[in-house]
């Protein structure tokens, strides 16, 4: 089958002589979700940068559907845009205070082109506040009338409003509680799975928290230094590790499920 998305020997530097990434390749099958997994500075959010088309690679390509993308091809990004969406790590800093749920749960499906048609925006306003869990009736108020895991409920309402087909998630829960965390999790993995009518979709997951991987991703990514140095099927991979920096990561982290 054909990934949905892919990396391909990625080499990527800030500075000149300097490389974040350095042959990164790994790719997103449709509906299954990826952990991008490693320590800080590994390159986990340089990756996505790459993958959402807000930095280019010095070398190697991304993927969509098999077709190379283009980020600089204006027409190319305007349609890869539509089917990745995004949801960053704080849900106070990703809201605009200044702005209604309706405001911003509107403002993808306008600017991508989706539709300008008021009672569309409603119903599929309407349909992923419910596929988050939220009642239908806050698109008046605000975000600070909303807790922290309301808030992420609200910006993965919004990533998922134009029907993406890969939600790439950079930190999505590590600025919650513990509850909230496993709260919003589990709305990923049903996300994942398909719910309330939606078709499923893959979710690229970066974070450096094993834990929220095994809960989640059916395959993972482990980065050091900007370079891959193990990747596979999630419980292959966290039940027998083969790389000394998997096998560290994975000591710091309680309580893994273990391959029967
Ligand atoms: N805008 C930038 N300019 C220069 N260097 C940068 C920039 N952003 C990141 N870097 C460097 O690139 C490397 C990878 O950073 P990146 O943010 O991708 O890592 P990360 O794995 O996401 O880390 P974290 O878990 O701390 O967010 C780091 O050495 C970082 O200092």
């Amino acid at each position: 089958m054909t990934p949905v998305l892919e990396a391909r020997n990625i080499h990527f530097g800030y500075r000149r002589n300097q490389e974040v990434l350095t042959d990164v390749s790994f790719a997103v099958e449709e509906g299954s979700n990826v952990g991008l997994v490693g320590e800080s500075g590994a390159g986990k959010t340089t990756l996505l940068r790459i993958l959402l088309g807000l930095a280019i690679p010095s070398a190697g390509q991304v993927f969509s559907d098999g077709m190379p993308f283009d980020a600089r091809d204006r027409k190319q990004l305007r349609a890869y845009r539509r089917m990745t969406q995004t949801v960053f790590q704080d849900p106070y800093s990703s809201l605009d205070p200044r702005q209604t749920i309706g405001q911003i749960l509107a403002e993808p499906l306008r600017s991508l082109g989706i539709t300008t048609n008021a009672t569309e925006i409603r119903q599929h306003m309407a349909e992923s506040l419910r596929a988050v869990g939220l009642p239908t009736d806050i698109t008046k108020r605000y975000p600070a009338e909303f807790s922290g895991g309301q808030r992420q409920r609200i910006a993965i309402a919004r990533a998922i409003a134009p029907n993406p087909r890969v939600l790439l998630a950079d930190e999505p829960v590590s600025a919650l509680d513990v509850s909230t965390r496993i709260k919003v999790i589990d709305l990923l993995a049903e996300l994942g799975r398909g719910v309330d009518g939606r078709t499923g979709m893959s979710v690229v997951l970066v974070t450096h928290d094993l834990g929220v991987v095994a809960a989640l991703c059916d395959r993972v990514v482990i980065l050091e230094n900007g370079r891959v140095v193990e990747q596979g099927d999630t419980r292959s991979v966290m039940g027998l590790p083969q790389n000394g920096y998997t096998k560290r990561l994975l000591a710091s982290v309680p309580r893994l499920p273990v391959v029967p």
